[in-house]
């Protein structure tokens, strides 16, 4: 072993035994110079652990967050969009006109063929059937159509995010009974699946529901630990923001008691989602 390669063992103890986790000794040797792989390799052979469980991931600059729209109103893309409704904790804002009558029908049409059963996240990071979640929806792919582009590009003007932060713009259906029973947006990292779903994009930070239709009963979206419901109706817009571990963006959307739902939903991370 050279003079060298001894020294840095001897370093990587030391810190180890400090207390230093590998995470931060990894991001200590690259900062030092280190290639990643070569960072790993030496870890694990120094600490004795299998080179697998340093698969560690390497600190990411850090994330970003959504501008919260400022009332009275603002234009994005030349479309002019009221805020009508403000809540602090956690910031929810209520957004009028976010699309036109003509956009909720064909953001509709486009979807209704090709509707299934609403899936959710599973513990080990796959998607799940799942009675808390009984609505259909389906996915459009980035900028399938026109529409989809300039509904991406109007929330990113809103939002002072870049469109490639936005997850797939998911168009979600419910008919009388069906809901959305309360949860959170963000993804808990105490949750086996976490790293899988972060991989791409990191945490969640901000949603939008965007409501294509107004259901003739029901079908709001409640937030139980403030103690508001937000009234589906077509055109209108939920935006809510949000950090891991918060409570209080907890929210449902409550069942539909006549009529049907529509909505479309953005959600939006922390770094770019690719
Ligand atoms: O249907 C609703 O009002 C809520 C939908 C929702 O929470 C979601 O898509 O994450
Ligand atoms: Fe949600």
């Amino acid at each position: 072993m050279s003079k060298h390669d001894e020294s840095l063992r001897d370093w990587i103890l030391t810190s180890s035994r400090a207390g230093h986790d590998i995470e931060t000794i990894l991001l200590m040797m690259l900062r030092a110079g280190y290639e990643s792989r070569q960072a790993r390799q030496i870890l694990a052979k120094t600490l004795k652990r299998p080179a697998l469980a340093l698969d560690v991931e390497v600190k990411r600059p850090p994330g970003k967050r959504t501008r919260h729209p400022e009332p009275p109103e603002q234009v994005a893309e030349g479309h002019a969009i009221a805020i009508s409704m403000c809540i602090d904790k956690p910031p929810i804002r209520i957004l009028e006109h976010l699309l036109r009558d003509d956009e909720c029908d064909e953001l509709i049409e486009l979807a209704k063929p090709r509707l299934d059963r609403s899936l959710t996240v599973s513990q080990d990071g796959g998607n799940q059937v799942d009675e808390a979640r009984t609505s259909s929806g389906m996915f459009f792919k980035p900028g399938e159509t026109p529409l989809i582009e300039r509904i991406d590009a109007r929330i990113a003007a809103l939002t002072g995010l870049p469109t490639d932060h936005g997850e797939a713009l998911q168009v979600l259906h419910y008919l009388p009974g069906q809901k959305y029973e309360p949860h959170f947006d963000w993804f808990d990292s105490t949750k086996e699946g976490f790293r899988l779903v972060t991989h791409k994009g990191g945490q969640r930070v901000a949603t939008i529901i965007m409501y294509l239709n107004t259901p003739t009963g029901g079908g709001g979206t409640h937030f139980p630990n403030v103690g508001v419901t937000v009234t589906a109706r077509r055109g209108s817009a939920l935006y809510f923001a949000y950090e891991q571990d918060d409570k209080e963006s907890l929210h449902a959307g409550l069942p539909v008691t006549e009529g049907e739902k529509w909505i479309a939903t953005k959600w939006i991370r922390e770094h770019p989602f690719k």
